[in-house]
C-alpha cells in the first residue's frame, strides 16, 4: 500500500480536487493509500481507498458502520464542506472516532465544474436489483466503483445482526423549502422503520421525513436494500456556491454528527414526535414528453400544498391535478431528461407512530 504523509496542511477536499493536477500527490491510480503521521494515527487507520473515498477505522472495537456521502450531486456544497470538516478534524486528533466510518465525495468532476452532474444524474444509477456492470460515461463508471466500496465496506465490517449500519447521503435541494431541512427514506419493501434512525434525523435538524413509495436508483436507497443499512437522503438546505453557506445553519446538524461519530448520540434524547412532520410520497411523476411543464413559479417552495384538483402540471396531454386534499410537491424539475422523475406529490401522515409501526416502542 503506498502511504501518504499527512501534515497540518492537508485539506481532504483540496486533496481529492488536485489529484491529478499536482506532481506531489502521486497518480491517480496509486490506491490504496495509508495516510500516516496524522494525531489520529495513533488510535486509528487512514485509508483513502479511492479518489475522495476515506475509510477510517479506529483500533478499539466498534458495533457501528457509518457512510457519510456528499457531492453526489457536485454542486451542493453545504454537505462537501461539512464532511470536509468533519474528516480533517478526526484527522486533526479533534474528534476521537468511536464508529469504522466511510467518507465519500460522489461526484468528482462535478464539482470541479460546479453542476449537479456531468453526463448523467448520479443519483439514479444505484439500482442494487439491476447492477450496472458497464459505463459508457463518468457517472455511470463512478456509480460502479461508488457501489463495489460501499459493498467492500459493509461486508468487511461484520453480519449485519451483529452491527448497526447508517448511510447518509447528504445533499442540498434546488429550490427553497418550507422545511429548511429534511429527509428522503428509501421504501423499505415492507420491513420495518428504525425509531433510533427517524430520532437520529430528527437530531440533524430534519423537520421533515418523506416515507418513499418505491424502489429507485437513489445511493440511499442502495444501501438500504442491497445492506439493510438505516439510510436516508438528507437535504440540508438550498443549493449555494462555495464559500456561501453559513456553517452557523448547520450548527445542529454538525454537532449531532460529530456525536454520532463519537458515539455519544443518544436518540432517546431527542423528542422526534414533535420537531418533525412525516410525508408519504403518493405519486411520482416521471417526465414522459418534451412538452412538459409546472403549472406554477420557478420559486415555489418544496411542500407547497395545492388544493384538490387544481393543475399542479402538463406532460403533454396528460395533466396531473391535486388528488387529495393538501397534496404536496417536493424536487419539482421541468428540466429533467425524458423518462427521469420532475416531481414527487406528497400527502401528511397524521398518525405517525402508527405508519412507521412501532406504535408499541
Ligand atoms: O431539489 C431538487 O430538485 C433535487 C435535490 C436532490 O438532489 N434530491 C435527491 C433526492 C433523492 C431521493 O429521492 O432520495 C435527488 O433528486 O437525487
Ligand atoms: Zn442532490
Amino acid at each position: 500500500m503506498s502511504a501518504l504523509n499527512w501534515t497540518e496542511t492537508f485539506d481532504f477536499l483540496k486533496y481529492t480536487l488536485s489529484e491529478g493536477e499536482s506532481s506531489d500527490i502521486g497518480p491517480a491510480d496509486s490506491y490504496p493509500k495509508s495516510i500516516q503521521s496524522a494525531p489520529a494515527c495513533a488510535h486509528l487507520e487512514a485509508t483513502l481507498l479511492a479518489p475522495g473515498v476515506l475509510q477510517f477505522t479506529p483500533n478499539q472495537a466498534t458495533d457501528t458502520d457509518l457512510i457519510l456521502s456528499c457531492a453526489v450531486h457536485g454542486n451542493e456544497t453545504a454537505p462537501i464542506e461539512i464532511c470536509n470538516r468533519l474528516t480533517n478534524a478526526i484527522l486533526a486528533g479533534d474528534l476521537n472516532l468511536r464508529v469504522r466510518l466511510l467518507v465519500m465525495i460522489g461526484n468528482i468532476p462535478a464539482i470541479k465544474a460546479g453542476t449537479r452532474f456531468i453526463d448523467e444524474n448520479l443519483n439514479r444509477l444505484f439500482k442494487p436489483d439491476a447492477r450496472l456492470t458497464e459505463a459508457t460515461n463518468p457517472e455511470q463508471s463512478r456509480a460502479i466503483a461508488l457501489m463495489a466500496e460501499v459493498d467492500r465496506f459493509f461486508e468487511s465490517g461484520g453480519e449485519l445482526n451483529e452491527r448497526r449500519r447508517i448511510h447518509l447521503d447528504l445533499h442540498t435541494a434546488i429550490r427553497g423549502s418550507k422545511h429548511q431541512k429534511f429527509a428522503v427514506h428509501p421504501f423499505l419493501h415492507g420491513k420495518p422503520y428504525q425509531e433510533r434512525f427517524i430520532a437520529l434525523l430528527s437530531g440533524l435538524d430534519c423537520t421533515a421525513v418523506l416515507l418513499s413509495h418505491e424502489a429507485t436508483g437513489t445511493f440511499s436507497y442502495f444501501s438500504s436494500k442491497a445492506h439493510g443499512a438505516e439510510a436516508a437522503t438528507v437535504e440540508l438546505g438550498k443549493v449555494m456556491p462555495f464559500g456561501e453557506n453559513n456553517p452557523m445553519d448547520y450548527l445542529l446538524t454538525e454537532t449531532t454528527l460529530r456525536a454520532l461519530l463519537i458515539q455519544q448520540f443518544d436518540w432517546q434524547q431527542v423528542n422526534w414526535r414533535s420537531a418533525l412532520q412525516l410525508f408519504q410520497v403518493s405519486r411520482s411523476v416521471h417526465k414522459q414528453t418534451e412538452d412538459f411543464s409546472l403549472n406554477f413559479a420557478d420559486d415555489t417552495f418544496n411542500f407547497t400544498q395545492f388544493e384538490t384538483d387544481s393543475l399542479i402540471c402538463q406532460d403533454g396531454d396528460t395533466a396531473y391535478t391535486a388528488q387529495a386534499p393538501g397534496e404536496a410537491i417536493v424536487f419539482p424539475n421541468a428540466n429533467v431528461a425524458i423518462g427521469q422523475r420532475a416531481l414527487l406529490l406528497l400527502q401528511t401522515v397524521t398518525e405517525p407512530d402508527q405508519r412507521l409501526g412501532f406504535s408499541d416502542a
